[in-house]
């Protein structure tokens, strides 16, 4: 049954992957050759109101490993439509998606879930962390579930929270830290599972700049320590800057 998911929903989506068995046998896909993803021709629309609307009209683009891409566009041009094909949470109604050899678009539900659950991780613009939960308990529990071994928890969160910067605030829950301080509990939960994909919807949209620079300087330096490639929306303009590809949607498509 094809399940539809939409962006700040992050508990929609853990729910599904819960559900799902672990395969331990998955290709491992960073030893294949890039791009690491590939969107060809892809249409998506919508019935509303006994209406079509168009919303992506053939988008045609790539992923390149270990690169920051960027995708722009004014409000409701398409962009969460867009990272929700890419992640496998949606599929196109004409067009390809390639996620290295596998093929969203051909791809049962249950198939893409388990790609996506190893190899993706997602941020949301609302943090979308458990309240009562601790830093440490977060990304725990992300590991938890993405069916790691437990014995392999302890180094794996402590590594991904020194790496965000919170070393020395991993027992905070998340009222009692900032909302970049948040927002770096949710990039290290998303890279716990070693993904090779990070899909980001509007990560700096909650922050004032400053915050919103640091989290740049985060992904930056997961890219390179983690071998991440991660894909992002925003409106910012000065984050754009940071970008090492940006893609700009109008009216359904990319301009180059
Ligand atoms: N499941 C759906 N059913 C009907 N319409 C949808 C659905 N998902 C998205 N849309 C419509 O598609 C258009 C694009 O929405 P989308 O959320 O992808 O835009 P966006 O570029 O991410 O916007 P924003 O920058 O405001 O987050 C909007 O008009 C939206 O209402």
């Amino acid at each position: 049954m094809a399940r539809w998911f939409r962006k700040k929903n992050a508990s929609e989506v853990m729910v599904l992957e819960e559900e799902m068995p672990f395969d331990n046998n998955a290709t491992p896909l960073r030893q294949l050759k890039s791009p690491l993803l590939t969107v060809r021709g892809v249409q998506r629309s919508f019935q509303v109101g006994g209406q079509k609307l168009e919303v992506l009209k053939g988008i045609e683009m790539e992923l390149i490993p270990l690169q920051l891409v960027m995708l722009k566009g004014r409000s409701g041009s398409g962009k969460t439509t867009l990272l929700n094909l890419i992640g496998g949470l949606d599929q196109p109604n004409e067009g390809e998606i390639w996620f290295q050899e596998h093929a969203f678009h051909l791809g049962s539900d249950d198939e893409r879930t388990l790609v996506r659950r190893k190899e993706i991780g997602f941020i949301f613009q609302s943090f979308a962390l458990m309240p009562l939960l601790s830093a440490w308990e977060n990304v725990e529990l992300a590991l938890r579930m993405a069916g790691i071994p437990r014995s392999e928890w302890k180094e794996r969160v402590a590594h991904c929270l020194e790496l965000v910067g919170l070393g020395k605030r991993m027992h905070h829950r998340p009222f009692e830290l900032s909302g970049g301080e948040q927002q770096r509990v949710a990039i290290a939960k998303a890279i716990a599972h070693r993904p090779s994909l990070i899909l980001a919807d509007e990560p700096t949209a909650e922050l004032d700049s400053q915050m919103g620079a640091q989290i740049m300087s985060v992904f930056r330096s997961i890219i390179a320590t983690e071998q991440i490639t991660i894909c992002m929306t925003t409106h910012d303009p000065t984050i754009l800057e940071v970008a090492d590809h940006v893609y700009e949607m109008v009216d359904g498509k990319f301009i180059s």
